[in-house]
């Protein structure tokens, strides 16, 4: 009889300090429980590379209307595929969004006047109207995020679209605040149009980007960036997306999944971002436009 959480060959160790967990799960995981740290409850760091080893399975898995998605940091989970939107999807969102665009304000609690954010200088504005979320382009986006993204469309926020000008950014923040109220499971974030310089989307996972060393963790991406958290930037070409998860598998908000969108140096930079929540959304534009009708619930001359 195999009892679970035991090691059952005196050489597990051995095997599990060589690797075979990961080579030779069929066995070790059943021999090896405890050298390979695979019992129930028990938080070792295989369970994490289990799931790498998964999805890297599942990603190279190459389907002729399948993207290519690029596994661009394993914590946060964060993936980046070329050629999401195509070039009119992207100039298409740009117009239906221009004549509404408008800064980010803070309003004052006590005086209730509004101030522009000083975290966040760009423009934005929502496509929360019926007419942008029926329509057929718009609903096709969104559909496509969806699925690239694996959270149903009732999660789903109006779509977003934002502009940064010349010397415009999005300081570090987190797209989820659970403490806030808002708990957001991904973000598909989406270049419409790249800058000419600057602009970048930095993920530095670590604390020192943050407020006043903002500006200096962008002026030395490979140091303070790349080398200091091991963190990453995206540059950003036209149509491409950066999807990124905010909360771990099991649900818990990752800290670093930080982020923001350093000053743009020349030109302008547009993106399109969706989130999709932990749970159903319902602000969601999707959240019974498309819920499917409930069967048996068809006219009277049909029945029967
Ligand atoms: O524009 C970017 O690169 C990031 C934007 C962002 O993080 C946000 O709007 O929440
Ligand atoms: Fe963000």
């Amino acid at each position: 009889e195999v009892r679970p959480c035991d090691d059952h060959n005196d050489q597990c160790g051995y095997w599990a300090a060589i690797g075979e967990c990961q080579a030779n799960p069929k066995y070790m995981l059943v021999m090896c429980q405890a050298s390979c740290h695979s019992c129930l409850g028990d938080s070792g760091a295989l369970h994490e590379r289990m799931y790498q080893h998964l999805e890297k399975k599942i990603s190279s898995v190459r389907d002729a209307h399948q993207p290519q998605i690029l596994e661009a940091s394993y914590s946060p989970r964060a993936l980046v595929v070329d050629r999401f939107l195509s070039e009119e999807e992207c100039e298409a969102l740009k117009d239906l969004a221009r004549p509404h665009l408008h800064h980010a304000q803070t309003i004052n609690r006590s005086t209730g006047a509004a101030y522009l954010d000083k975290v966040r200088t760009n423009s934005q504005f929502y496509l929360d109207r019926a007419e942008h979320y029926e329509d057929p382009l718009v609903l096709d986006i969104v559909q496509r995020m969806h699925r690239i993204a694996r959270v149903p469309m009732g999660h789903a926020e109006p779509l977003q679209v934002g502009r940064y000008q010349k010397g415009q950014f999005y300081q570090t923040h987190f797209d989820s605040e659970p403490l806030q109220g808002v708990k957001r499971a991904v973000t598909v974030l989406v270049y419409l149009d790249p800058p000419q310089a600057g602009g970048e989307t930095i993920f530095p996972k670590h604390q020192r980007c943050q407020e006043d060393g903002f500006e200096v963790c962008c002026n030395r991406l490979e140091e303070l960036v790349a080398g200091e958290g091991k963190g990453f930037w995206v540059r950003g070409q036209k149509g491409q997306a950066v999807i990124f998860y905010s909360h771990n598998l099991d649900g818990q908000h990752n800290a670093l999944s930080m982020h923001g969108s350093c000053p743009v140096r020349e030109g302008e930079k547009w993106v399109a971002q969706q989130w999709f929540r932990i749970e159903p959304y319902a602000g969601s534009p999707y959240f019974q436009f498309l819920a499917p009708k409930s069967p048996g619930v068809t006219g009277e001359a049909e029945s029967g």
